[in-house]
């Protein structure tokens, strides 16, 4: 049997008196892509911020790679995952180049002097995202796609095994997206195996192309975990997003694709009344 990645057993985390993931067990395997879906506030952030250490368990276990998450050395453990966070901020006046070399730090001494391998991981990251161009640009003077890119280009000069990545298509036109997740399913090791890559994704019709295995949350709880075929249904689309809307296939790759046709009945009532409604009329 394949040891999974993580492996989480009645987990549940939050944020002060918050409990905002309950009860999660799941396994994510290595060598995939799998892709975590939900509606805003079900609990994907707060996953990924346990799986990278940011917040500890409240009850249950995270296992990686077999050991408790929370015995392994941050420094190890960023050797082996890279994590994008959900809208990072750039120090102000960073360049580009400056920025992605911050994903080597990991790989550096204990003194901090640079590893033999950083100039080509970070050219390597630069070129991926189409970056190398911008390198002495400050980032904060960057479109917000080119932005996005240069932090992901951190996280692909990090080179590590496994990717956390939380909504890495934000900011990004459509080309970059399908480009961009291309790019991480394409990852491969040195000995050939495939990157694992963990993302959030909001653009369900690209995580129905790219997905090997989609996990739902709702409300902090995995509704569901399979293959995008046994995820993307009208019925679960209904249950985790309250949307009602029509699957079809594919006719070139197979894929699922989502024909959104409305909230659902239930969505509606719960909306708020919009308060311009009164002074439009
Ligand atoms: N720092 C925080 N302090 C308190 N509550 C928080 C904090 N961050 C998130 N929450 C709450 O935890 C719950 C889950 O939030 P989380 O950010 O994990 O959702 P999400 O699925 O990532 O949402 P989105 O799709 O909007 O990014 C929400 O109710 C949210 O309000």
């Amino acid at each position: 049997m394949i040891e999974p990645i993580f492996q989480t057993q009645g987990l549940s985390l939050g944020y002060g008196s918050r409990v905002a993931v309950t009860d999660v067990d799941l396994s994510i395997a290595p060598n995939q892509t799998t892709v975590l879906i939900g509606a805003n506030g079900s609990g994907k952030s707060t996953l990924f911020k346990g799986l990278s250490r940011q917040l500890t368990a409240r009850t249950g276990s995270i296992r990686f790679n077999g050991t408790e998450l929370n015995s392994l050395r941050p420094k190890a453990y960023a050797r082996q995952v890279a994590l994008l966070p959900q809208a990072p901020v750039v120090p102000e006046g960073l360049t580009v180049l400056e920025l992605v070399a911050r994903g080597r730090h990991p790989h550096r001494r204990w003194w901090g002097a640079p590893s033999p391998g950083d100039d080509d991981a970070i050219a390597r990251a630069l070129s991926m995202t189409n970056l190398s161009g911008l390198a002495e640009r400050p980032v904060d003077e960057l479109s917000g796609g080119q932005r996005q890119r240069a932090w992901i280009a951190l996280v692909l000069a990090q080179d590590t095994p496994t990717v956390l990545l939380d909504e890495p298509t934000a900011a990004l036109d459509l080309a970059h997206q399908v480009e961009l997740l291309d790019l991480l399913r394409g990852l491969r090791r040195p000995d050939g195996t495939r990157t694992t890559v963990v993302a959030v994704l909001h653009e369900l019709n690209l995580a129905a192309r790219v997905a090997d295995r989609v996990i739902a949350l709702k409300d902090g709880r995995v509704a569901l975990a399979g293959t995008p075929s046994q995820v993307f249904t009208p019925e679960v689309l209904q249950d985790v997003f309250d949307l009602k809307a029509d699957v079809i296939q594919d006719p070139t790759e197979g894929h699922p694709v989502i024909l959104p046709r409305g909230r659902t009945e239930s969505a509606l009532v719960a909306l708020p009344e919009d308060p311009l409604v009164g002074e439009r009329s």
